[in-house]
């Protein structure tokens, strides 16, 4: 098996992200994180490009060693000059020098003949070989170049002494049938090829980067170029951590070994993300936060009998701890079970069809059900259980003071509605639900807070009651629903009383 290099250029082609501009200070703390990942080059930046990258690729060249380090060029005399300043402090530096070699953008941009092309590209190469031994030459929008004019100038710079030959597909355009053609076509009509890495480097703009990537390595390829988190030039470059997943787990399937700390994808992929200001969609590929999470009642059943019915990664492999269930309305019966026990509820303490219902009642109305929503839901349940319950409540208020509940409870096998005033919301529904009881009590204290989190978080009410000779009853509700919580804890003190009387 060859080993695969990986070549990260998160500081160059991922800072050419609209809205991105990284200081010294922050490419070199991403830097140190990519040493820790174990990749083997960092592109660091364009040093002719700003005094500030200048200054950033000469720091990352002075402080990190580990990794290759590498800046990027244009075939220009001076561009190269000012690449191998920045990188003369370097351990190991390389100078990536290039030209674009498709028609369009020879003819229209570059307003050279191929063979101005040709001439150029060797003349960068010795130039940047004056400077350094590790020369990488790109041949910018090589998947929509003529192969044979491609496989030209690669000889050339290859007998001018490229150590690398990077085949960009700079407009993500091509399929991976196509870009693993093209990587196998060189493989067989450069002649010198074998004294070269050839290296992918893939945009995303039809959304192929990690699959013409892959494509190109099991033709041949031996480096791949990408960014952490895919981030890069208008939809962003092949996303690293996917070609490294991916090899990582069918490594015979590309006969290549990767080197990497698996276990440091996700704080790097995390700090990718917070330097940059660049969120991860939920839904990414292996770091989004949704990448490991089973939402659905048939999946979470699966995974908690067997991790591979529905994983193919084991998460702490990217440096993520587990796996999580997510409780919420697709969740079923074993999911709860499997939650509850973790939370120290056994089965035999309740039943599970009951909290099975009242957990789909609550689910229903959030997204999400938290920890603390189960040990409010299981403290409530027993107490659910009441002799009375509520059934309906509606609450109009006028922006007054004053507001008119009118509230529905199932009590004595029959279903009972009324309705009453009062000094705001809370208090009209405690007169209606009073009115209907027939209960009446004095309340001593009222306390609403929430039990878990976000803005759909659950209200616990807890109100305490006096009521004759018993002294003070209290009564607990929670649900999302402030003012059905209170119902609920006003509900639940009365039927304590009920069964008192
Ligand atoms: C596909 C890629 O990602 S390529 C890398 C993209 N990165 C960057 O562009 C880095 C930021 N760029 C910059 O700071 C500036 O554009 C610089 C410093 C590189 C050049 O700035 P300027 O000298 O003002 O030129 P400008 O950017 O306007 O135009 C580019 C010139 O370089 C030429 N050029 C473009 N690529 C190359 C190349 N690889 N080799 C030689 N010449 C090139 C263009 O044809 C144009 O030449 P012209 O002035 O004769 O028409
Ligand atoms: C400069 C080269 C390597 C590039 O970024 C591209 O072609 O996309
Ligand atoms: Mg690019």
């Amino acid at each position: 098996m060859r080993k695969l290099y990986i070549f990260d250029t998160t500081l160059r082609d991922g800072e050419q992200s609209l809205g991105i501009t990284l200081n010294t200070h922050e490419k070199l703390e991403i830097a140190r994180q990519l040493v820790r990942l174990g990749v083997d080059v960092i592109e660091a930046g364009f040093p002719a490009s700003s005094p500030g990258d200048m200054n950033s690729v000469k720091t990352i060249a002075r402080e990190i060693k580990g990794a290759v380090i590498c800046g990027l060029t244009r075939a220009v005399a001076k561009d190269i000059d000012a690449c191998a300043e920045a990188l003369r402090d370097a351990e190991q530096p390389r100078i990536h020098t290039g030209i674009a070699v498709s028609p369009v953008h020879m003819e229209k941009k570059l307003r050279l003949s191929p063979e101005q092309v040709v001439e150029a590209a060797v003349a960068a190469v010795k130039h940047a070989k004056k400077y350094v031994s590790d020369v990488e030459f790109y041949a910018e929008d090589a998947s929509r170049s003529e192969p044979a004019f491609l496989a030209k100038i690669l000889e050339k710079v290859i007998e001018a002494g490229a150590t690398v030959v990077n085949i960009p597909d700079t407009v993500g355009y091509v399929t991976p049938w196509q870009y693993g053609e093209l990587i196998s076509f060189l493989t067989k009509n450069v002649k010198n090829i074998d004294s070269a890495i050839i290296s992918t480097h893939c945009h995303n703009d039809l959304g192929m980067a990690t699959a013409n990537t892959l494509a190109a390595v099991k033709a041949g390829a031996s480096q791949v170029e990408g960014t952490i988190n895919g981030i890069g030039e208008r939809a962003g470059n092949t996303a690293l951590e996917e070609v490294m997943m991916a090899v990582y787990s069918q490594p015979s399937l590309y006969g290549v070994e990767l080197g990497v700390k698996t276990k440091e994808i996700a704080a790097t992929s995390r700090l990718v993300s917070g330097i940059t200001g660049v969120p991860v969609p939920s839904h990414k590929a292996i770091v989004g936060a949704n990448a490991f999470m089973h939402a659905s009642g048939i999946h979470q059943d699966g995974v908690l009998k067997e991790k591979r019915t529905y994983e193919i990664i084991d998460p702490e492999t990217v440096g993520i701890l587990r796996n999580k269930i997510v409780l919420s309305a697709r969740s079923g019966r074993h999911a709860l079970k499997h939650r509850l026990e973790e939370l120290g509820y056994s089965p035999e303490q309740y039943d599970v069809e009951t909290v099975y219902k009242e957990f789909l009642q609550l689910a229903d109305q959030k997204k999400e059900v938290f920890d603390e929503d189960l040990h409010a839901l299981m403290g409530y349940t027993e107490k659910e259980r009441n002799s009375i319950s509520i059934k309906n409540i509606s609450v109009a208020t006028n922006g007054a003071a004053t507001a008119t509940a009118t509230v529905s409870l199932a009590m004595n096998d029959q279903i009972l509605t009324d309705a009453a005033y009062g000094n705001g919301p809370v208090d009209a529904v405690f007169k209606a639900i009073e009115r209907i009881t027939g209960i009446t009590v004095k309340l001593e204290d009222y306390n609403l807070s929430s039990v878990s989190r976000g803005s759909e978080a659950l209200g616990n009410a807890i109100v305490k009651v006096r009521y004759g000779e018993s002294g003070l009853v209290i009564g607990r509700g929670v649900s999302p629903d402030v003012i059905e919580a209170t119902a609920k804890a006003y509900v639940n003190a009365l039927s304590k009383i009920k069964a008192i009387d």
